[in-house]
This record gives C-alpha cells, sequence and structure tokens, in this order.
C-alpha cells in the first residue's frame, strides 16, 4: 500500500495498532509516523519497537501522512482539530479513534470537505484480533471506507455499521475487553487465595477463554444453550451461578454496558451543543 500513515497521539490505542500493523506488513513501518503532545522519550520507545518514523514536529507529520489518524483522548479533540486544519490538503482522509466525538462534530471543527471516518478498534489489534467498527462521515466515498477497511483489517476484524451504533459497539467491543479482564482478574484472586500454581492457572484460564470464544463463533447453539451444557443439575456449576445469580450478575453485566454506552454518548455532548 502506498499510503503514509500519521498518528497524532502515541498511546496505548495508537500503539495497538502500530504493532498489528507492522506485524502484517500492511504498509512498509517506514510509512508509519507517530507524534504526540510533548513526550519525546515515548516516540524514541516506538521508532525503537516498531521502526517506523516519529516526530515532534505536527505539521510535517500531518503533511507528509495521506491518512491522518486521530489518537488522543476525547478531552483534546478540540485542540487538535484546530491544530491539523490548516494543513490538511484535500487528498487526506481523517480517521478518528475517539470514543464518542462524532463525524458530524469533527467535519465542522475542520471545516474543509475532507473525508471523515470514525473507528473503534480494541487493544487486540496489538496482535491482529481487535474487533473494530467503522462508520462515516458526509464526505466520504466508497474508495476510501474500502482503502480504510483494508487498512484496518491488519488488526483483526471490520465491521461497517451505522454511526448511531457507535456508542453501543463502543462500550461492547471498544472497551469489552476490559470487561473481560476484570473478570479474569478477579479469577486471579481466587487462584492466589486458594494457593493454586499462577503459571497453570492462567494457561487454563487463557486456554478456557479460547474455547469459549471458539465455541460462541462456531457454535449453532445459544450462549444459553451453551452454558445448560455445561450445567449438571445439582452439579459443580449450578452452585457457581446460583452464587453469580445472588449477586445480579446479569444485571451488573447490563449496566457496565449500559454506562459505558452513557459514557460515550456524554463525551460527544460535552462538546456538541
Ligand atoms: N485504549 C483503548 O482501548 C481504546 C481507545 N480508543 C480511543 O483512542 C484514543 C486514544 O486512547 P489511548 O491511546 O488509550 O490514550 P492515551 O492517553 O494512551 O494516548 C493519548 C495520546 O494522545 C497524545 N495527544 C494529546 N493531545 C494531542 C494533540 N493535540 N496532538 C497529538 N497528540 C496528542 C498524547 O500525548 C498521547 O500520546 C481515545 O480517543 C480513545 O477514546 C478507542 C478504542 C479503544
Ligand atoms: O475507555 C475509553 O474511553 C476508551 C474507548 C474504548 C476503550 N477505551
Amino acid at each position: 500500500m502506498k499510503e503514509t500513515i500519521t498518528f497524532l497521539g502515541a498511546g496505548s490505542m495508537a500503539e495497538a495498532i502500530i504493532a498489528g500493523m507492522t506485524a502484517k506488513e500492511i504498509v512498509p513501518s517506514r510509512q508509519i509516523i507517530a507524534t504526540n503532545h510533548s513526550n519525546k522519550d515515548r516516540l524514541q520507545e516506538l521508532e525503537h519497537k516498531y521502526k517506523i518514523q516519529t516526530t515532534q514536529n505536527k505539521q510535517a507529520a500531518i503533511e507528509q501522512g495521506t491518512i491522518i489518524v486521530l489518537a488522543m483522548k476525547p478531552k483534546d479533540v478540540k485542540v487538535a482539530t484546530a491544530e491539523i486544519r490548516e494543513f490538511l490538503t484535500e487528498d487526506k482522509i481523517i480517521v478518528s479513534l475517539l470514543a464518542g466525538i462524532s463525524t458530524g462534530y469533527m467535519e465542522k471543527q475542520i471545516g474543509t470537505n475532507n473525508p471523515v471516518i470514525r473507528v473503534m478498534p480494541n487493544t487486540s489489534a496489538m496482535i491482529g484480533q481487535s474487533a473494530t467498527t467503522i462508520a462515516s462521515g458526509n464526505n466520504v466515498n466508497e474508495e476510501q471506507i474500502e482503502l480504510v477497511r483494508t487498512l484496518i483489517h491488519a488488526i483483526g476484524t471490520t465491521t461497517v455499521i451505522n454511526e448511531e451504533e457507535m456508542d453501543a459497539f463502543t462500550a461492547l467491543a471498544g472497551s469489552g475487553p476490559a470487561f473481560y479482564y476484570y473478570m479474569v482478574e478477579a479469577m486471579e484472586q481466587f487462584v492466589i487465595e486458594k494457593g493454586l500454581d499462577k503459571e497453570v492457572a492462567k494457561q487454563l484460564m487463557t486456554q478456557t477463554l479460547k474455547g469459549v470464544a471458539q465455541m460462541l463463533a462456531t457454535s449453532s447453539d445459544s450462549p444459553k444453550t451453551l452454558r445448560e451444557k455445561i450445567t449438571s443439575p445439582g452439579g459443580t456449576t449450578e452452585a457457581g451461578l446460583k452464587a453469580l445469580a445472588s449477586h445480579d450478575f446479569q444485571k451488573a453485566v447490563m449496566n457496565c454496558l449500559e454506562q459505558a454506552t452513557d459514557k460515550s454518548k456524554e463525551l460527544r455532548s460535552l462538546f456538541e451543543k
């Protein structure tokens, strides 16, 4: 691919994508440029690790990029859009990773006709396993969305969605990994309490999760049926599930997703009145 990809922001998400893209060699690593707010050491770390280019000169980074990835926090969106505006030639595609912030707001802030595409990955991009959703703004044509899709495909699966669905999918898939990790953290507490071998337990928990993911992806059974097939009447699973139910586990999970979805909306409402 001939594109040059500029990352404005060099935090965890930018790194996860850079790691995935360089591993798949979707573009030569020298065609990836990263810059950030002010942390030079961080840029050097990424340059060293992934053999990409880094610079503290934002103008140069934007001018060289054909795809400009906004990878700063949503709270920095105003400053960031103001900074890039004057260096945007019409050939550049803007890709925004920012949770909550709409393409409409971006388009208005930037004030040009550049295509704006929202991309919501997750940190499993690092190993090419992100579940990424994509939604396009008003000035995007098929070719541009396909280009971004091809690029993002290097970090996992890509699904084009309507932008109205982005808040909920951000909760499910963008934040999603954190919710699974949180459950595993609780299991780790159990492992410590029981004095079990941590390495053995880690291998078992990881393989169990992998198996669950594969079953969900390939089985024609619903999650409920899959659960029921494990649950012998009067057995161990039933005892465990009863404990989860007594703590309103399903309600807690639904509330977790609801709160994450609402936060995505709230992040937007802070800027978009
Ligand atoms: N961490 C995650 O799992 C995911 C994050 N996102 C989105 O990705 C974005 C970045 O998140 P993280 O990487 O976690 O944040 P982070 O805090 O790790 O990194 C933010 C980066 O932006 C830089 N920055 C701030 N202002 C800037 C500016 N004006 N110009 C250039 N760089 C600037 C900072 O120096 C830092 O390198 C957020 O908008 C978040 O909503 C989306 C999906 C998943
Ligand atoms: O927590 C956040 O706001 C970002 C967006 C999705 C995952 N991390």
